[in-house]
């Protein structure tokens, strides 16, 4: 592992990685790989998650190749050198932010998008000019080996390396120094990471889950806010990060929203949902287990039928959930619903902001106001209002958690910025040590009043601050150097 990463570290050194020719040219042959290998690569995500090719496609396929075209289209001006503001005692001097690679990235992925989740920080990663090490899932096993196959034919061999393995391989991979830790996946491993890395003093980026609260209030069109809730709810077997997790309504609310998610379920998955190709399985043993003891004791309104051997578990609804009750405890990570009454919008946001800081959070109403207040007034990694999980396909969005659901966000420039330092640089002339003198020992009270002047003094007009600035800066370093001060 050692030698593995101290490989990566040298072709990092050898300064290839930088040039922005080279990083649009490694982002094209990417894009390259994913349209060229694109039935590779849907098979395996398919056979990890039970999934149609179509869902592959328009759940983790399109989001890669839209990421890649956008990083192509603003690379070369984001790595660009940004001027920055000046004050007097620079005023003479070249001063910018210049965006520099942090080094060898480790990209840790978690299985339930298994391409999408490790491809598209390897983007930002490789737009930003680092050598990066990715570590796919161990439990979408067939994506895992996708990926370690193709990536070395398309990209540079050294600078980008895949190592597949489970908890002993990523536990080794930890004890390694990094410059930048992306890990996404569940908070207890988060915080083994965060832990691993603290020995090095390197960054991470922690891409976690948490439960994220749906609040339907009264004044809504429920036909439509239940088909939207269905979709992001069901979608990939609830294993999604910013799945709604739990609806929080009105008691009177319940029934209608169990009618009309039935009738949902039946629009999308037809009768027979078991052999509805838009329904997916879950992972595996361990989490179907675990999602069947969450409903143990709880009212089920829909659905509850599982089948072990195909690891299937019905969309399910739970009614008059009683928020102590394990399936209110923990992230649900499967296709059940917990609606939890509350009297009003107030007890929503209290119970919201009793627990976690949620990665997202979904308020659907008429009422715009109410939608605001809802967002002024509680904290999450996210919101949408009036639908589920569409934030996440906006690229101008910083996506990430806060508080318990993560740190650090990615997508579009902010994956460039993450996987970035932004360098400040300023560039002195060995001339001009008049002005200098003013800063120089012996310090005397009418040095200290000329700095203040000139370095806490505020102008309104910017242009013509600057040059009255200037001006005084003039006879300033004329009179220090004439030795009046
Ligand atoms: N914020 C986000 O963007 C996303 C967050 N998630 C969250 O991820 C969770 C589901 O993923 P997981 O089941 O955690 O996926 P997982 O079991 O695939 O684990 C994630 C990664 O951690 C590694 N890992 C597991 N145990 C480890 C250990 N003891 N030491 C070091 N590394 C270890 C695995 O090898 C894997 O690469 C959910 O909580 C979900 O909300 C999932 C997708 C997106
Ligand atoms: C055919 C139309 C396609 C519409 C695209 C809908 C976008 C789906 C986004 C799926 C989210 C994938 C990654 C999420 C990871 C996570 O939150 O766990």
């Amino acid at each position: 592992m050692e030698r593995e990463v101290q490989r990566v570290r040298q072709a990092f050194l050898s300064g290839r990685s930088r040039p922005l020719r080279f990083r649009l040219q490694q982002l094209e042959a990417l894009r390259r790989m994913v349209q060229e290998r694109e039935k590779d690569i849907l098979a395996a995500i398919a056979a990890d998650l039970c999934k149609s090719e179509l869902n592959a496609y328009s759940q983790e396929v399109i989001t890669v190749l839209g990421e890649i075209d956008f990083m192509l289209e603003n690379l070369p001006e984001w790595v660009t050198a940004k001027p920055v503001k000046k004050n007097l005692l620079t005023m003479m001097d070249e001063a910018y932010i210049q965006p520099q690679p942090l080094g060898v990235v480790l990209i840790i992925g978690a299985w339930n998008y298994p391409f999408v989740l490790i491809i598209q920080p390897l983007i930002g990663a490789i737009a930003a000019g680092n050598a990066v090490i990715i570590k796919p899932s161990e439990l979408s096993e067939n994506t895992a080996k996708i990926v370690a196959k193709l990536l070395p034919q398309y990209l540079d061999q050294d600078l980008y390396v895949v190592i597949n393995g489970g908890v002993e391989e990523t536990t080794e991979l930890l004890k390694q120094r990094f410059d930048h830790i992306f890990y996404t996946g569940n908070t207890a491993v988060g915080k083994i990471v965060m832990e691993a890395a603290a020995k090095h003093l390197t960054p991470v980026t922690l891409e976690l889950g948490g439960k994220s609260p749906c609040y339907i209030d009264k004044d809504c069109d429920l036909d439509i806010v239940c088909r939207r809730i269905t979709w992001g709810k069901y979608m990939n077997c609830g294993q999604t990060c910013i799945a709604p997790d739990y609806i929080l309504c009105e008691a009177s609310l319940q029934s209608q929203i169990v009618w009309k998610i039935k009738e949902t379920v039946k629009e999308f998955y037809g009768e027979n949902i078991k052999e509805s190709p838009d329904y997916e399985r879950i992972i595996n043993l361990r989490h179907f287990k675990r999602i069947l003891s969450l409903l143990e004791g709880q009212k089920i309104a829909l659905g509850g039928e599982t089948d072990e051997a195909t690891r299937y578990i019905a969309p399910t609804v739970l009614t008059d959930v009683d928020p102590k009750t394990k399936v209110m405890q923990e992230e649900i990570f499967g296709p059940v619903l917990p609606i939890v009454p509350v009297k009003n919008v107030d007890e929503a946001i209290d119970f919201i902001n009793e627990r976690e800081k949620p990665l997202a959070l979904y308020v659907f109403s008429h009422n715009h106001k109410l939608i605001k207040r809802m967002i002024d007034e509680t904290s999450s990694g996210g919101v949408t209002g009036n639908d589920v999980i569409m934030h996440f396909t906006l690229n101008s969005f910083p996506f990430g958690g806060v508080g318990s659901s993560g740190m650090g966000a990615y997508h579009g420039k902010h994956s460039f910025d993450t996987f970035s330092h932004q360098r400040p640089c300023l560039l002195k002339s060995l001339k001009r040590e008049g002005a200098n003198k003013l800063r120089y020992p012996p310090n005397s009270q009418s040095k200290v009043d000329w700095g203040k002047f000139f370095l806490l003094r505020r102008f309104n007009k910017e242009k013509l601050g600057l040059l009255v600035l200037t001006f005084l800066g003039i006879v300033a370093a004329v009179l220090v150097k004439a030795g009046y001060y």
